[in-house]
């Protein structure tokens, strides 16, 4: 299966620990799209060398392509919002991980009756329990 991992890059970078074991367990069996969102070296700054039109387009071409998306919603982002705003209008299954001891989901999309996939967890360890048993 094709996967769209979306997490946080200007948003801020702190969880990039977590988001780097969650794509290593999802490529196991399947094929990350956005492996560069667990890249250690990737700052805040976001991919300097692209242009940001040819990195919007790109990630949409991958969204289209992707047969699940799964984000990491724990670090607010606005592109992990944008992302998931365009998996809902072109009904793209969804799967949401969020910590619950960082932060409180948006309404946005706890709100919305497209997201019924929202899984949260307290540490990287369910997280990844959570996705073995909901991928299986
Ligand atoms: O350099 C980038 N590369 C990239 O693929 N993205 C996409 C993938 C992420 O899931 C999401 C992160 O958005 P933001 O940078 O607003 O936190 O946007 C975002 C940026 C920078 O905004």
């Amino acid at each position: 299966m094709k996967i769209y991992f979306a997490g946080s890059i200007r948003g801020g970078r702190e969880d990039v620990g977590v988001y780097r074991k969650i794509i290593d367990y999802l490529n196991i069996d399947n094929k990350v799209l956005t492996e560069h969102i667990g890249d250690y070296k990737l700052s805040v700054e976001g991919q300097g060398q692209l242009d940001n039109d040819y990195i919007r387009n790109r990630d949409v071409d991958w969204l289209n392509k992707s047969d699940l998306v799964v984000a990491e919603t724990s670090n607010p982002s606005l592109g992990v919002g944008y992302e998931l705003a365009y998996a809902e209008k072109i009904k793209k299954p969804v799967l949401i991980l969020h910590n619950k001891n960082k932060s409180q989901l948006s309404a946005m999309i706890e709100g919305s009756k497209y997201f019924r996939n929202i899984n949260y967890y307290s540490d990287v360890t369910e997280a990844i329990s959570i996705l073995k048993s909901k991928l299986k």
